[in-house]
């Protein structure tokens, strides 16, 4: 009968460690094992200073080893520690979290999509983020539309994310609100193409690695569409919901379709529609006008079951206070059209959905 290495590794396990209290093995001592026709040969790596504590381990291993059927002799080194344990004798690492994961401080997540580009969905984050904190919510915004980050320049800041250690980055912050983007980590302007696993990998790293504190809500500003960002946010984070923002045109409205499909695919809650755009309001004369048509959004939420959470008109205020990066929000609070993100804030809250 021969031993094998398997055997020997069994055998060591029934050593304990009285430094980390698991066994030889477990904590990642036993090196360079050999079994050679039933000569069997290891190393111990022992911390220096321990050296003369970790004799009868040693002792005992060898002992245990001597043990197994099949071994005719041992021998078994204590050296001094090395950085690292060899791969295939490094302490088991925990297995990896399976499914979305609560991230730690944040109690909520919202994503906030839509099916076509174009449609306000920057715009109604921004609003929206600024809105829950004049609730007095602690409210994070995450811009992850990789192919086109505008909530620095909605929000109006600018400049690098710090990292002080190198590890984690510090979020920006703005009209009270807590900011991170893909934006801030590329230089203006340069167009962004983040495909496959880059992509995850930048998600990823803003979800986990940035600071963002105690939150009530973070709102995830995705891209357009129903792709890869969509997903990996939905598989990797627990998202209690989603908010669909669209325009009233049927072309609009297909899309934001798909949009809602992926979410229940996804088995995220849609926590309701927004009609973006909705009708005209003429800065000059206040006349109103259906640019896009008006209450298609209104006529789908009720067919897919969601609630409509507002219309928003399509008002040059609108814009030009995105453009000047202080949402219309912050800069007229008690315009109508900033009353209509305030409405839907107000909402979700008492609704406990932020
Ligand atoms: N209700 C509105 N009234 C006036 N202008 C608006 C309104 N909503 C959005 N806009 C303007 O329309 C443009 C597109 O809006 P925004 O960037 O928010 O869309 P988006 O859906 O996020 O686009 P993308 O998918 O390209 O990121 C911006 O210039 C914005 O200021």
């Amino acid at each position: 009968m021969t031993a094998t290495r398997e055997d020997i590794l069994a055998a060591l396990k029934g050593v304990a460690d009285p430094i980390s209290g698991t066994d030889i093995v477990s904590a990642g001592m036993v090196r360079a094992l050999t079994v050679n026709d039933g000569a069997v040969r290891f190393v111990l790596e022992v911390n220096p200073q321990a050296a003369e504590r970790m004799e009868p381990v040693r002792a005992e291993a060898e002992a245990k080893a001597k043990a197994v059927p099949g071994v005719s002799s041992v021998s078994a080194v204590m050296t001094a520690h090395s950085a690292k344990a060899p791969p295939e004798l490094k302490p088991q690492r925990k297995a990896e979290p399976q499914g979305p994961q609560k991230l730690p401080g944040i109690d909520r997540i919202v994503a906030i999509a839509s099916g076509k580009g174009g449609v306000g969905k920057s715009t109604v984050s921004a609003n929206l983020a600024c809105a829950l904190a004049a609730e007095g919510r602690r409210v994070g915004l995450l811009d992850a539309d990789v192919y086109g980050p505008s909530q620095p320049r909605m929000l109006g800041v600018s400049g690098r994310p710090a990292s002080p250690d190198g590890k984690t980055i510090l979020p920006m912050r703005n009209h009270g609100v807590t900011m991170m983007s893909i934006g801030l980590m590329t230089n203006e302007g340069q167009a962004v193409v983040w495909r496959g696993p880059m992509l995850m990998g930048a998600l990823q790293q803003m979800m986990n690695q940035v600071q963002w504190g105690a939150l009530d809500v973070l709102l995830v500003d995705l891209p357009p569409g129903t792709g890869d960002v969509q997903m990996t946010l939905s598989q990797k984070a627990e998202v209690s919901g989603a908010i669909i923002v669209s325009t009233p045109q049927d072309v609009a409205l297909i899309d934001a379709r798909k949009g809602v499909d992926m979410f229940n695919q996804l088995k995220v809650p849609i926590l309701g529609m927004i009609e973006n755009m909705s009708t005209h309001i003429c800065s000059k004369c206040g006349h109103e006008e259906h640019v896009f048509g008006h209450g298609g959004v209104a006529t789908e939420a009720e067919k897919l079951g969601v609630p409509l959470l507002a219309e928003i008109p399509l008002h040059l205020d609108i814009r030009l206070a995105s453009d000047g990066g202080a949402p219309i929000v912050v800069s007229k609070p008690d315009s109508p059209q900033a009353q209509a993100f305030r409405q839907v804030a107000r909402r979700l809250v008492e609704e406990g959905k932020a």
